[in-house]
């Protein structure tokens, strides 16, 4: 099948978690095969069980009781020391050399965005042939709220810069809009109308102080022309092919796989006459 990664990040509680079972049971039922790699060592619980887990390296309670460091620091650190100790990841990827990995990252937006960790990962995962996939999770329910829909595009703008792979922005859980999320408006944020944006910023009285802030950051994102976010409603089979259909597209999967010959039909091809 070839070697292809997707790299699921975003906020916290953004539904990575869930995007990655949601992708995983889509792609059994369709038997394609892919291995979960879980890189959040504060997780919890997992639908499918991680193939690779950061937690076999090192352990976030640990961290936080025997270093003293708070939750978010000690998940630094725990990264940090995943860094230093890459080797364990080359070896455990080493067991799954052939395969289509999706890895589930924490929500600490600071890993994407000022310190090298996923960069460094995305640097492994290449030098071992993989072809690479970002996959940006935004919740939908910061459509409501232009100063969080503001600062999720910026994240999501700044995980693509950093890391320069293939990016996809995924619109999660587009079921708690209801109607709501077939709407024009709702389409609008899809495809990143800036104007809009600024309309709604201009109506939040809180943003007024950042008014020209606005102006120039909608200003960047619509020069760039570089966000849009593919809407996912798990509860909605053709809404999840459709979102893997972009993934596939972006990693072009299925494009290295050797085309079969075709049977030698010259032998029979009597026989296929003399039928007709
Ligand atoms: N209704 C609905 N709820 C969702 C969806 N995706 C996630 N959730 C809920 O949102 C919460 C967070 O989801 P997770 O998948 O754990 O999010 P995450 O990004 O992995 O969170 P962290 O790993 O803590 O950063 C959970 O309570 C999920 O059940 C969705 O598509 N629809
Ligand atoms: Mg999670």
């Amino acid at each position: 099948m070839g070697k292809l990664c997707q790299l699921v990040m975003g906020p916290a509680g953004s539904g990575k978690s869930t995007f990655c079972s949601t992708i995983i049971s889509h792609a059994q039922a369709t038997k394609r095969s892919m291995h979960l790699v879980n890189l959040d060592p504060a997780a919890e619980h997992f639908e499918y069980k991680p193939a690779i887990d950061i937690r076999d390296l090192i352990s976030l309670d640990d961290v936080v009781e025997e270093l003293h460091y708070g939750p978010n620091g000690g998940l630094i650190y725990c990264l940090e020391f995943l860094i230093d100790n890459i080797d364990w990841l080359e070896d455990e990827l080493d067991n799954y050399a052939e395969d289509y990995l999706i890895i589930d990252c924490p929500g600490q937006i600071e890993l994407y965005t000022h310190i090298p960790v996923m960069r460094t990962v995305v640097e492994v995962l290449q030098r071992l042939g993989y072809r690479v996939g970002g996959i940006y999770c935004l919740d939908s329910q910061f459509i409501d709220d232009p100063s969080k829909f503001f600062a999720g595009v910026l994240s999501a703008m700044s995980a693509m810069v950093q890391l320069e792979i293939a990016h996809i922005n995924v619109m999660t859980k587009m079921d708690l809009l209801g109607e709501k999320g077939k709407t024009l408006e709702t389409e609008r944020f899809l495809d990143v109308d800036t104007d809009m944006m600024l309309e709604r910023a201009a109506q939040d009285t809180s943003m007024t102080r950042f008014q020209d802030l606005n102006i120039a950051m909608t200003r960047l994102i619509s020069e760039f022309n570089l966000v849009s976010f593919v809407p996912l409603d798990i509860t909605d089979e053709d809404s999840i092919e459709l979102v893997l259909s972009h993934i596939d597209h972006a990693l072009q999967y299925g494009e290295d796989v050797e085309p079969k010959e075709l049977p030698d039909h010259d032998a029979d091809d009597d026989d296929d006459d003399a039928s007709m």
